[in-house]
């Protein structure tokens, strides 16, 4: 009996140092000639998966947008060893099957130990079609990194912490929450010391290997000046309670005074009061800014999977019972048409 335990416990060990050396392949998304701040978080998130790591970065596209980005990318980050640039026009909109394709053609030649993307939609469109072309079985929303083979992430909408042992073949297939790894900005390298930048070979990348299921039809988004959801050290979000869109403009004035973004429940975005894209939640965006402000949010658990990372969270309700006070730094009890008013009054306005 001791000895079996004595010989699992040595397995276990042998298995958790199995992979010393690791090399990452972080896919990459790029906006206006620069990396999104989510994949620099995906390059954070590569160096807890052991001290010897290099990192590659994928960026596809095409034109000057994607060459601004690559120099962007071999400059702002120390961890980046290596950009990898796809240019090509089958790239141009960042449509999952192509860009599925793509990672298995530069999986075949860069025997990655490891593969990482932020887990907004671009990675969790991408990431599952790439793991089946791969046939390995990604590990989603990772927060934590306890080792190369070793990771934490949400379950039961963020109500339970699962430890997960990757047992799999390589290479290892992750999305991470950016929330949990956060990027700063950092004073760029000099030209000198700048990352590597590759084209990736797409000679084997077949007219067919382009064509998929989704088209791009437009894009449309929201000319605003406001931080990104996603990053801003500061969410305003409002509910049902609102009760408008009209209503909603409330929300909005008191953002653009804290120089924070505009968030939404759920029940408010299928109300109609705003878009989809504000939506936080578990099936919305998870934010973990420096403060949190609900306005007439009940503090349902889906939405609580969302928002409950936030360093300091301050709740308006109506109702003294409502669940969003149980998680609340800050809480007041009162109507949100007279709290709001007041905070608009006595607020100066942003410079
Ligand atoms: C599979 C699934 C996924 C979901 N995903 C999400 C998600 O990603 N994000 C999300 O938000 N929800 C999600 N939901 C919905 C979620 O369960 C709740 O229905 C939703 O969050 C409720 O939104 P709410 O708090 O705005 O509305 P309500 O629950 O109706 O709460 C309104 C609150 O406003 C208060 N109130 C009313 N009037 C005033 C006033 N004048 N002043 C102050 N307070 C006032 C009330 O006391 C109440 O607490 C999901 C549900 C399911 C089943």
């Amino acid at each position: 009996m001791a000895m079996r335990a004595m010989v699992g416990a040595f397995r276990k060990r042998s298995f958790a140092n199995r992979s010393l050396s690791t090399r990452t392949l972080i896919l990459a998304e790029h906006e206006g000639g620069s990396v999104k701040a989510s994949s620099l978080s995906a390059v954070e998130a590569a160096k807890f998966l052991g001290e010897d790591n290099s990192v590659s970065l994928l960026l596809a596209g095409s034109g000057p947008s994607l060459e601004e980005a690559a120099s962007h990318a071999a400059s702002c980050h120390p961890s980046i060893s290596q950009v990898l640039l796809a240019d090509s026009d089958k790239f141009t909109y960042p449509l999952a099957e192509p860009w599925a394709k793509l990672v298995h053609v530069v999986q075949q030649k860069g025997r990655y130990s490891h593969i990482i993307a932020g887990s907004g939609s671009f990675g969790k469109n991408i990431l599952p079609r790439a793991a089946a072309l791969l046939d390995v079985s990604p590990i989603t929303d990772v927060t934590e990194i306890s080792g190369s083979h070793l990771f934490v992430r949400p379950i039961y909408a963020g109500n339970a912490l699962c430890t997960v042992r990757y047992t799999g073949s390589d290479p290892c297939l992750l999305t991470i929450r950016s929330t949990s790894f956060p990027w700063v900005s950092i004073t760029s390298r000099s030209d000198s010391n700048a990352a590597l930048i590759e084209k990736v070979d797409l000679s084997t990348f077949s007219e067919d290997d382009a064509i998929g299921k989704s088209k791009y039809i437009s894009l449309s988004s929201q000319d605003t000046e406001r931080p990104d959801l996603g990053n801003a050290r500061v969410v305003i979000t409002g509910g049902r309670a609102l009760k408008s869109a009209e209503n909603f403009t409330m929300i909005e004035k008191l953002a653009e005074k804290l120089g924070a973004a505009v968030g939404a429940t759920r029940a408010a975005v299928d109300a109609g009061y705003v878009p989809n894209e504000l939506q936080v939640g578990q099936t919305g965006k998870i934010v973990a800014p420096e403060l949190y402000m609900a306005f007439g949010v009940s503090g349902a658990i889906q939405h609580l999977a969302g928002m409950r990372d936030s360093k300091v969270i301050v709740a308006v309700n109506k109702d003294a019972d409502a669940p969003i006070f149980q998680v609340a730094d800050y809480g007041i009890v009162g109507d949100l048409f007279k709290v709001i008013p007041e905070l608009l009054e006595k607020l100066p306005d942003k410079k």
